[in-house]
């Protein structure tokens, strides 16, 4: 069991808090890091991975620290965010040289067992510098496990990936949970999130701000209010019918033009507003959220 452990751990550089009073536990099975730009995953990979100190508190795998611990590290296999910048080299090459610098005892044999993995055995006689953005991706892939760690951690793995590509790598990640890792991905994309990961963890501004399972965390996501900008052909009309719509918290009518509405429950709202307006000979012209988006969605959790 490779259990990663995180207790009040933070990271910051000069007066920038990155990672402020982080625990968590993250546990075999895939796990998303989820949060906006900026919010501290990258710091918190680099941390989990032995590449960072914490400035205070701890990162343990299984109890023991991971920061300069070499025998760790044998365990743990990093997919960084940034490109492979030896474009020169072939896959084959890339993949071989880190199979050497763990010392295997036959590097040949983990680099071709690693690229058929990643399914890059014939691409992987070519340079890196001509692949695609999938296939480099699957290359780092091809390089972090090389060692066969017991824990893959991913920095935003699926960035710029195309849709095929990203499949395949939603499969693969899918395969290494199945086998009992211990894998970490972060991602921006709430919906990618969901596809693959198990549990999720939500950091929002370097702080820790939800954790648990797809459905929960999507639960508290949809059902803070949000915001509807409603344009009707008599919006004073249908304002003050709305409001007494069980579903809806307030309504004010825009100096601009159309009706804000603040609704707590959109499933029903939106099954409402059209019955609302034809029972009230209403036209409807327009519904669309006006904070729809994540950050507003991530500082809901945090309570910001
Ligand atoms: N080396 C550094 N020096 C100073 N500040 C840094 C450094 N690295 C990161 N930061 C800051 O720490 C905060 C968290 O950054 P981090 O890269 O960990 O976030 P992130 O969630 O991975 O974001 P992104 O997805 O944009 O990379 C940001 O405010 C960032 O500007």
């Amino acid at each position: 069991m490779s259990v990663l452990t995180l207790d009040q751990t933070s990271r910051w550089y000069g007066n920038v808090v990155a990672v402020n009073g982080i625990s968590m536990t993250v546990r075999p099975g895939i796990t998303g890091l989820l949060g906006p730009n900026g919010a501290g995953k990258t710091t918190l990979i680099a941390m989990m991975s032995g590449f960072l100190a914490p400035s205070a508190g701890t990162v343990t795998l299984d109890g023991t620290m991971v920061w300069r611990t070499t025998s760790v590290y044998r365990s743990i296999g990093l997919v960084p965010e940034r490109e492979v910048s030896f474009g020169y080299l072939t896959g084959r090459q890339f993949v071989l040289a880190n199979a050497e610098l763990h010392g295997l005892p036959d590097p040949g044999a983990a680099t071709e067992r690693v690229l058929e993995v990643v399914e890059m055995t014939e691409p992987a006689a070519r340079r890196i510098g001509t692949y695609s953005k999938g296939m480099r991706q699957r290359v780092k892939l091809a390089s972090a496990l090389v060692h066969d760690p017991s824990v893959l951690l991913l920095d935003e793995p699926f960035n710029g990936v195309d849709p095929r590509q990203r499949l395949h790598l939603m499969a693969l990640l899918r395969r290494m949970g199945a086998e009992g890792r211990t894998v970490l991905f972060s991602s921006h994309i709430l919906e990618e999130v969901e596809q693959v990961a198990r549990q999720i963890e939500v950091v929002v501004s370097g702080r820790h701000a939800a954790s648990g399972e797809f459905g929960e965390i999507r639960r508290l996501m949809t059902d803070r209010p949000v915001q509807y900008v409603v344009v009707a052909d008599d919006d004073r009309a249908l304002a003050s019918r709305l409001i007494a719509e069980p579903s809806v918290v307030a309504v004010s009518l825009r100096p601009e033009g159309g009706i804000a509405v603040s609704v707590a429950d959109f499933g029903s709202f939106a099954l409402r507003l059209p019955r609302v307006a034809r029972e009230n000979g209403i036209r409807v012209l327009e519904l669309a959220p006006t904070d729809d988006s994540l950050e507003s969605v991530f500082s809901y959790l945090v309570g910001g």
